[in-house]
């Protein structure tokens, strides 16, 4: 099983970059930087991490092909292979309606726009001149200046389409998920993807992209793992909530209590609108114990990399080198 760690860059460039050393140091195999506008640049930080560090992969986890041109983020990616020695890989995704909205950007055709993307990416970072008419990009003899190297690029996928083009297109995909059942679901799709591509399983990297929270003491872990579940549980698409039969009313509760707290502040009431079955199924959460059965059952889904995402733990640093010293090397 590989270890990967998430870092939201919505703190300063050198705290950043003393979590992703920790991270290195206590044995993850890769760094994922999410990547929304509203944030700091994802490449830049990529590029202080990539100086900084020695062995951990690092990329975006995940940027899109909506706010930059495929062009400009094999250019990104392309240099963050070279600065770093080789270790840059791309997670790529059909991008986060919400804040799209935001800046002006209509989420149409994502499946297209993501086809389209990668394809161009995987053949600018090979070094080709690359001349594609697609229905939403068309290039015309682009090629890069320098030779990046290859990149794996892994994608960002829940719905079923995407499954398939994730495992027809990519090196992995990216499952924001924590449980088990997930990546059974997955499964089907992953595998129509890679049958299409001719590609085997094993050369295929399945990343379960969890909440993770992790501490010696398993109320502290779970309960600071409860906000970032509520906010997964509101953002879930019917038929994930279906599939691990929470009720309407369970869910609705949730929603109502994160309004509350946008309007009145109340998070007490979020954290207590969050059921423990909730975080048992939109997280890993904890003891070092729980967290290794855990990945031990999504290791029999298939899943080869698990990614330690928010919160990572009541105590950031703490909880990093606790996976460094007791769930890692098991
Ligand atoms: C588009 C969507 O795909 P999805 O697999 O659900 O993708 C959702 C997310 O993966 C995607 O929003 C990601 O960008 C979210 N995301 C992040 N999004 C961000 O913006 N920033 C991040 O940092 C980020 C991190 C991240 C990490 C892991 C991960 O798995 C996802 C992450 C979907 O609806 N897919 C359907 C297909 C929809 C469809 O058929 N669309 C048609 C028609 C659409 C139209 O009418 O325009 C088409 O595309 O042509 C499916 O797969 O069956």
């Amino acid at each position: 099983m590989k270890f990967g760690i998430e870092f939201v860059p919505d703190m300063k460039y050198y705290e950043l970059e003393y979590y992703v050393k920790l991270a290195e140091d206590s044995g993850f195999d890769y760094t994922w930087i999410t990547d929304h506008y509203n944030n700091r640049n994802v490449y830049s930080m990529l590029t202080i991490l990539a100086l900084k560090t020695r062995t951990i992969k690092l990329g975006p986890g995940v940027t899109n092909p909506y706010h930059i041109s495929p062009a400009l983020t094999a250019s990104a990616i392309g240099t963050i292979n070279e600065i770093s020695g080789g270790r840059a890989v791309l997670g790529i995704g059909a991008g986060d309606k919400v804040t799209f909205e935001r800046i002006g950007i209509t989420w149409e055709k994502p499946l297209k726009r993501m086809r389209e993307a990668v394809e161009i990416i995987r053949q600018l970072t090979e070094g080709k001149a690359v001349k594609y008419d697609g229905e939403i990009f068309k290039f015309n003899g682009a090629k890069l200046g320098f030779k990046p190297g290859s990149i794996p690029i892994y994608i960002g996928a829940q719905g079923p389409k995407m499954l398939q083009l994730a495992a027809e297109l990519g090196d992995g995909v990216l499952i924001n998920a924590s449980h088990p059942k997930d990546f059974e679901v997955a499964k089907e799709n992953i595998d129509a993807g890679l049958a299409k591509a001719g590609k085997s399983r094993d050369a295929f990297d399945t990343v379960a992209y969890a909440s993770m929270s992790v501490d010696k003491d398993r109320d502290k872990a779970r309960n600071a793992a409860r906000i970032v579940v509520a906010f997964i549980v509101a953002g879930s698409p019917p038929t994930v909530l279906e599939r691990h039969g929470l009720s309407e009313d369970a869910v609705n509760a949730v929603r109502e209590a994160l309004n509350n707290a946008f309007t009145k502040g109340d998070w007490g009431g979020v954290a207590k609108s969050v059921t423990d079955e909730m975080i048992d199924i939109f997280s890993i959460s904890g003891t070092p114990d729980d967290v290794i059965e855990r990945i031990n059952e999504l290791s029999k889904a298939g899943v080869t990399q698990v990614v330690a995402g928010s919160p990572i733990g009541p105590d950031k640093k703490k909880s990093i080198q606790l996976i460094g010293k007791e769930i890692i090397p098991k």
